[in-house]
């Protein structure tokens, strides 16, 4: 699903935030990027939806080489991934219901459809009671869970998220982290960064880890302990 090949990337002024970073995310795996911080977490993630472009190297998602998308090109490959931010972005003056149905407008898929969907995406994640609140009456750990429903309501192959727990509570971290697990199994690749180990450990999926910029270690999900 995803390839990176010898990619780095070098910010205009800055340092090489990626280093010739080559690995390999197969289809359906889930696989978490941990690292320091600033070791290129959020870059590598970036470059994948291609909010960033990397520097040198090539990126190929579901066999189609990244450096090949035009910027007109960028919307339809972004409708193809799930996102998922640590400060879930969202709209605060709509209801979670218009908040998760957001995708499928953008998408022009048909009102009828676009609820029969939003409702399955708040249902995958415990909130089908709440479509008509706004995002500001849910707790940090509901509001991270309706971004969530955003994320895979127009069912992306692949999702991918950048600390997506970093300002929840450790109990709802790991019901997060639970959630993701949950989408890998239906099918979905799954790809987190994130800095908590402990939570990182306890899930027991592979684990790259970036060190400056470098890929020092990748450890399979069986080898997790
Ligand atoms: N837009 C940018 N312009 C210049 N330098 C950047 C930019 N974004 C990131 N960097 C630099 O690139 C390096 C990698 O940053 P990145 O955000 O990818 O790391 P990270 O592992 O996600 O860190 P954190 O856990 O703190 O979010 C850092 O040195 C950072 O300062």
């Amino acid at each position: 699903m995803i390839r990176f090949d010898q990619v780095s990337k070098r910010y205009e002024g800055g340092h090489e935030a990626l280093s010739q970073l080559s690995f390999e995310v197969a289809d359906g795996e889930m696989a978490f990027v941990t690292g320091h911080s600033g070791a290129g977490k959020s870059t590598l993630l970036k470059l994948i939806a291609l909010i960033e472009r990397p520097s040198h190297g090539q990126i190929v998602l579901d066999g189609q080489s990244l450096s090949k998308v035009r910027r007109g090109g960028i919307p339809r490959l972004r409708r193809g991934i799930g996102m998922v931010f640590q400060d879930h972005r969202l709209l605060m003056d709509r209801t979670v219901f218009a908040n998760v149905e957001l995708p499928l407008v953008i998408g022009a898929v048909a009102p009828a459809e676009r609820a029969r969907r939003v409702r399955a995406a708040l249902e995958k994640v415990g909130l089908l009671d709440y479509e008509r609140q706004l995002p500001a009456s849910l707790s940090a750990g509901e509001q991270q869970r309706v971004g969530i429903a955003r994320a895979i309501v127009a069912r992306p192959k692949l999702l991918i998220a950048d600390e997506p727990t970093g300002n929840l509570d450790p109990q709802l971290a790991v019901e997060i982290m639970g959630l993701f697990a949950e989408f890998q199994q239906l099918g979905t690749t799954v790809l987190v960064a994130s800095h908590d180990l402990p939570l990182i450990k306890r899930m027991k999926k592979r684990v790259v880890v970036l060190d400056h910029g470098r890929l020092v270690a990748d450890v399979a999900a069986s080898e997790v302990q």
